[in-house]
């Protein structure tokens, strides 16, 4: 009797998760980090932020970065403009918003070009259905911890009520993940999960990553 192979009972492929790493700033740091090739590099123009990277960051040198990490500008209800200058300033390809964006708002950015990731704090009490509005408005949503902070928190939420997400928008899963974190991400509950976000949990100290400890946990997503 032949053998007939697995694939052919699997109706989807299993995909892939992609990785940001967020809150980086200082210039060995971020090249490190490259070479390890994350899907996603962040930086944070929120100046209440302890990882603000604003005025450290060398445009020419982040302009240079290879193209296959994409560069992403984190922003809490910042100006449209100052968007604007900020992302053309350092070569910027898409914004993640943690503030009280707007769709309009999202949608605006997304028209421009970019790609748009809209943060949502989630607690036990969080009503999906404020999301309806932004459907369409953004490429990813990405849940985070409700916290003191608009953001690096270093907490993460109960991640069971995701079980309550039914739109199509695809979401990052962000919110103190740690390395402990990545069997259950892995074990895949959630259809529309797209990646994650890493940040406080990887640091030697604010904006400053511990880059053997992401090393480990981008093995673990490949
Ligand atoms: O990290 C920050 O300081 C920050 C400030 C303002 C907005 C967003 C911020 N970071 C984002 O927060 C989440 C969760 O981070 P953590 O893992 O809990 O530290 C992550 O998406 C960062 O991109």
């Amino acid at each position: 009797m032949t053998a007939i192979p697995v694939s052919t009972f699997l109706k989807t492929e299993p995909t892939t998760l992609q990785v940001k790493v967020c809150g980086m700033r200082e210039p060995e740091n971020i090249g490190a980090l490259v070479a390890l090739q994350p899907d996603y590099i962040g930086f944070i123009f929120y100046r209440k932020s302890a990882r603000y990277a604003g005025e450290k960051l060398n445009p020419e040198y982040i302009k240079h970065l290879p193209a296959t990490v994409q560069k992403v500008g984190v922003f809490v209800d910042e100006s449209l403009e100052n968007i604007r200058t900020l992302t053309k300033k350092f070569c910027l390809q898409a914004v993640q918003l943690h503030g009280h964006e707007t769709p309009e708002f999202c949608s605006q950015l997304k028209q421009a070009g970019f790609l748009v990731l809209k943060a949502f704090a989630l607690d036990d009490a969080f009503d999906f259905k404020i999301l309806e509005p932004y459907e369409g408005t953004c490429d990813y949503y990405l849940f985070d911890t409700k916290g003191q902070q608009h953001g690096g928190n270093g907490i993460t939420f109960n991640w069971d009520i995701l079980e309550q997400y039914h739109l199509n928008t695809p979401f990052f899963l962000s919110g103190g993940l740690d390395l402990e974190h990545a069997p259950a991400i892995k074990a895949g509950r959630w259809p529309q999960l797209r990646g994650i976000d890493i940040n406080s949990r990887f640091e030697l100290e604010p904006g400053l990553k511990n880059i053997s400890k992401v090393k480990k946990m981008l093995k673990a997503f490949r």
